[in-house]
C-alpha cells in the first residue's frame, strides 16, 4: 500500500521520466518498438485489485487517492517492465456526478443512476456551472499522488469520458445492456436541449483534462465510447464539434497557464467512418481504433497527420497462447505496414478495455508479444 497522503502533496516536483516511448509515438515519431498498455489494465481481472474492492465500494477508491493511487499502480508492478503507461484509476462517471447526479455501482450490474434525466426541464437539476476543482479534485490529488509513486518509471494518462457518451448514460441511467432508446430519443426530440447539455458537458470536460495535465498526467484520453450508436449523419451533428472543442480548448487553455501541451488520445468506438475528418479536424494527436478496422486501412485514410493507438479483439485474450501471439503478430504487421523498420506513430493496445474474465498470465503473454513483434528489425507475418 502507498504511504503519502493527499496532505502530503506538495507542488510538482515529479521524478524524472524513464521510458518515453509513448510520448515519442504519441507524437508520431518512429520507435524502436511499439508502446503498449491496456485500457481497464487496473481492473477485476487482476486478483490484487478484486482484494481492494472486497473492502472498498468502487466510487470510495476512486475519491481516496492513496486507494486509487495504489490500484493505478497494481499493473505497472505486476507487469514490470512490460507496460509503457498507466493510467489513473477513476471512471468515466466522475463528470455526471460532479454535475450533481447519483451514480450507484451495484455488484454485478454496472454503473446504475437512479434518477436519470427524463426530460429537458430536468437540466434544472444539474448543477451549472459546475466547480471542477471542487468537484472533482480528488481526482487531481490522485494523479498528483500516482505521479509521485510512479518514480518517472512510466508516464500517466488521464481521461474522461466524451459529451456524447456522458449524456448517454445520463439519461439512458445505465450501462449498455439497457439499450440506448432513451438517450436517442432525446437527440430527435429535443435537438437544442441536447445541444445545451452536450455544451455544459463539454465545458467540464475541458477543465478536468486541464486540471489532470496541471495535476501532472502526460497524456490524457477522450472515451466516446458510445460513439457507435450514432449515425455518420448524427456523429457530426452530437458528438464531433464537441470533440473539437475539447481537444482545442484543452491546448489553448494549457499553453494559457505556461503549460505545454500534452498528447491527447481520442478513442471513439466504433466511428471508424468519421477517422479521416477527425484527422484533419479533431485535435487530436492520436486515435483509438477498435477492432472492426484493419490498420493498414486506418493509416490509409489518416495519412501521417496522427498517430494511431490500438486495436485487436479484446476477446483474443481468452483464445489461448497461441491465438495471441498469431493475432499480436498479424496486428504488428499491419501497423509497420508490412515492413521490417520500427513502428511509426503507433501506440500499441486492445481494440477497447480488458475484460474481468482474462487471466493476468495471458495478459502478460500479449505484452511480451508485442515487445516481440512490434521490434524494429523483427520479421513481419
Ligand atoms: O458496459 C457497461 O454498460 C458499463 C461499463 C462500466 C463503466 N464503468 C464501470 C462499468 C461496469 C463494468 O465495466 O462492468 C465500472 C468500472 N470502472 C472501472 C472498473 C474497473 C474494471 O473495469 O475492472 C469498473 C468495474 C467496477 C467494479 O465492479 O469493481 C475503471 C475504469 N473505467 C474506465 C477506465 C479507463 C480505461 O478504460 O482505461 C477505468 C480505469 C482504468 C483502469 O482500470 O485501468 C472507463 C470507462 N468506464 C465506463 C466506460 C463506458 C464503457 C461502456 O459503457 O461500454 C468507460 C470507457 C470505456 O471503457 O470505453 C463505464
Amino acid at each position: 500500500m502507498v504511504e503519502a497522503t493527499a496532505q502530503s502533496l506538495t507542488g510538482n516536483d515529479f521524478p524524472p521520466l524513464k521510458n518515453d516511448l509513448i510520448l515519442r509515438a504519441a507524437r508520431g515519431e518512429r520507435t524502436e518498438r511499439a508502446p503498449v498498455w491496456v485500457m481497464r489494465q487496473a481492473g477485476r481481472y487482476l486478483p490484487e485489485f478484486r482484494k481492494v474492492r472486497e473492502k472498498h465500494a468502487f466510487f470510495d477508491i476512486c475519491q481516496t487517492p492513496a486507494l486509487a493511487t495504489e490500484i493505478t499502480l497494481q499493473p505497472i508492478r505486476r507487469y514490470a517492465g512490460l507496460l509503457d503507461a498507466a493510467i489513473i484509476f477513476s471512471d468515466i462517471l466522475v463528470i455526471p456526478q460532479a454535475m450533481g447526479m447519483i451514480v450507484e455501482m451495484p455488484e454485478g450490474k454496472g454503473p446504475t443512476f437512479p434518477h436519470p434525466l427524463a426530460d429537458p426541464e430536468d437540466l434544472s437539476r444539474l448543477k451549472h456551472p459546475v466547480n471542477v476543482d471542487q468537484e472533482l479534485g480528488y481526482v487531481f490529488d490522485a494523479i498528483t499522488m500516482t505521479r509521485k509513486e510512479l518514480k518517472g518509471e512510466v508516464p500517466l494518462i488521464g481521461f474522461c469520458g466524451s459529451p456524447w457518451t456522458l449524456m448517454a448514460y445520463m439519461i439512458q441511467g445505465g450501462g449498455s445492456r439497457g439499450g440506448f432508446h432513451s438517450a436517442k430519443r432525446w437527440i430527435f426530440q429535443y435537438p437544442t436541449a441536447s445541444k445545451e447539455l452536450l455544451s455544459r458537458i463539454t465545458t467540464i470536460c475541458v477543465d478536468f483534462l486541464i486540471g489532470q495535465v496541471r495535476a501532472g498526467a502526460q497524456l490524457v484520453q477522450v472515451f466516446d465510447s458510445w460513439a457507435s450508436e450514432l449515425s455518420p449523419h448524427d456523429f457530426q451533428e452530437f458528438s464531433l464539434p464537441y470533440l473539437c472543442i475539447i481537444a482545442h480548448r484543452v491546448k489553448s487553455g494549457l499553453s494559457e497557464v505556461g503549460m505545454e501541451p500534452v498528447p491527447m488520445i481520442l478513442f471513439a468506438k466504433g466511428a471508424n467512418y468519421a477517422l479521416e475528418e477527425l484527422a484533419i479536424t479533431g485535435g487530436y494527436d492520436v486515435l483509438g481504433l477498435d477492432w472492426c478496422i484493419d490498420p493498414l486501412v486506418a493509416r490509409h485514410l489518416v495519412g501521417d497527420s496522427v498517430a494511431l493507438q490500438g486495436n485487436i479483439d479484446p476477446d483474443i485474450l481468452y483464445g489461448g497462447k497461441e491465438a495471441i501471439q498469431r493475432e499480436v503478430k498479424r496486428m504488428c504487421a499491419s501497423f509497420r505496414s508490412n515492413t521490417t523498420d520500427g513502428p511509426k506513430g503507433w501506440i500499441a493496445n486492445l481494440g477497447h478495455g480488458i475484460t474481468p474474465g482474462v487471466s493476468t498470465e495471458d495478459m502478460g503473454h500479449f505484452l511480451s508479444c508485442v515487445h516481440k513483434y512490434s521490434r524494429q528489425g523483427d520479421e513481419v507475418v
